[in-house]
């Protein structure tokens, strides 16, 4: 399953547009993912899946486990959002979206963090990053406060206590780790940095620490360096350049990727994957944002993030020269931006256009 794919085969690609304006960006994926691999040989046969808030409506329903066995079947999948106002919060983030990840062992959600050049960040760059921002953010995606392993007590009264029980076990904690170590050493500044709160979560804090140390017994060449996830957002808006490659958990992951796809440009830009390393089940592809609803249905999305999702995917199938291709088509309508408001497929067609 999920075997690398080259020359004249199929990948079987499945894809969930979901919610708000999830559906608006994936076209745009699609419509670069189309432009870049005609004519290799390869057919990307797509598969789309109704999950979200018109399915729940319609059926109750959120993953049904029909559902999530075809899912395993393909090689990959492209996923826009999920969340909607008209759904209760949380139905279907942890009805849809986070059993996804769970149940296809996507435990790498790599986020990377990369100033293009033509790029307004919101920080005075040559000084805070004279050689620019590039770092990659390795959040763990199967574990930490996100498991739903908590309740409520005494529910509504004045006496209501609820917990969300964070869940660390060393071998989720070794195994992501380990991939985050692997990335660090393959790039040129082999330097892992490692977020948490161990001052005060000592109990999860301090496996994180002690796996660090053990697992980087094995990677001499990679140097560590360890924030405490307050004090890390400071240094992602003064310092971003003293990052390379950072490792944290579920819950630290998610917030500070969000501040690192500002400094670089805005949420529009930010790509993610979530990897299943092992390949024993489609890894998953998605912009690092939500569903948008302030801004669905009136084709103001910027699609590039989930082009660069694209551009990810490609690079998991093993498909790396169409890869580059994306990111340099990405790089040069970046570059060429200027002040110009354009609509979702503006954009779209315009990356398309320097792929072709
Ligand atoms: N992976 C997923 O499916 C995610 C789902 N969500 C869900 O999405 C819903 C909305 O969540 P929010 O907290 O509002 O986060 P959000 O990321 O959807 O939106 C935050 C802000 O960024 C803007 N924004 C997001 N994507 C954009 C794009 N491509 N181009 C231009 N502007 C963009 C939005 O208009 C909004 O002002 C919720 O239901 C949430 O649970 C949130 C994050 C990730
Ligand atoms: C709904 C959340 C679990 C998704 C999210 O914010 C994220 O993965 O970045
Ligand atoms: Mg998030």
């Amino acid at each position: 399953m999920a075997s690398e794919s080259t020359g004249n085969d199929t990948v079987n690609l499945a894809v969930i547009g979901g919610d708000g304006i999830g559906p608006e960006v994936v076209a745009e994926g699609i419509k670069a993912l189309e432009t870049v691999t005609a004519g290799t040989g390869t057919k990307f046969h797509t598969t789309e899946y109704d999950l979200g808030a018109r399915r729940w409506h319609a059926t109750g329903e959120t993953l049904p486990d029909s559902v999530l066995e075809e899912l395993r079947g393909h090689d990959a999948i492209l996923l826009g959002a999920i969340g909607d106002p008209t759904v209760p919060s949380g139905v279907l983030e942890r009805g849809v979206l986070l059993p996804l990840r769970f149940a296809l062992e996507q435990y790498v959600n790599l986020r990377p963090a990369k100033l293009y050049p033509g790029v307004l960040s919101p920080l005075a760059v040559e000084r805070v990053a004279p050689d620019g921002i590039d770092f990659v953010v390795v959040r763990e995606g199967t574990e930490g406060p996100y498991v739903g392993n908590g309740g409520s007590l005494r529910t509504g009264t004045p006496n209501e206590i609820a917990t969300e029980v964070s869940v660390n076990t060393r071998f989720g904690v070794e195994r992501v780790v380990r991939d985050a170590f692997t990335r660090a050493q393959a790039r040129p500044r082999q330097h892992l940095t490692l977020v948490h709160k161990h001052n005060v979560l000592t109990h999860a804090g301090h496996l994180w620490r002690r796996t660090v140390e053990e697992v980087g017994a094995e990677f001499p060449e990679v140097t560590t360096a360890y924030q405490h996830v307050d004090a890390a957002t400071i240094f992602l808006a003064t310092d971003p350049g003293r990052f390379d490659v950072i490792v944290t958990d579920n819950l630290f992951g998610d917030i500070i990727t969000d501040i690192a796809a500002a400094i670089v440009g805005g949420i529009g830009l930010a790509a993610s994957a979530n990897i299943n390393p092992e390949r024993t089940a489609p890894s998953m592809f998605e912009p690092v944002h939500g569903s948008a609803p302030d801004i669905a249905g009136q084709a103001k999305a910027d699609p590039t993030a989930t082009i660069l999702s694209v551009g990810m995917l490609l690079e998991h199938l093993g498909r790396h020269d169409e890869a580059a291709r994306v990111e340099r088509a990405v790089a040069a309508d970046l570059a060429a931006r200027g002040s110009a408001v354009r609509s979702t497929p503006e954009v779209g067609d315009a990356i398309a256009s320097l792929l072709g």
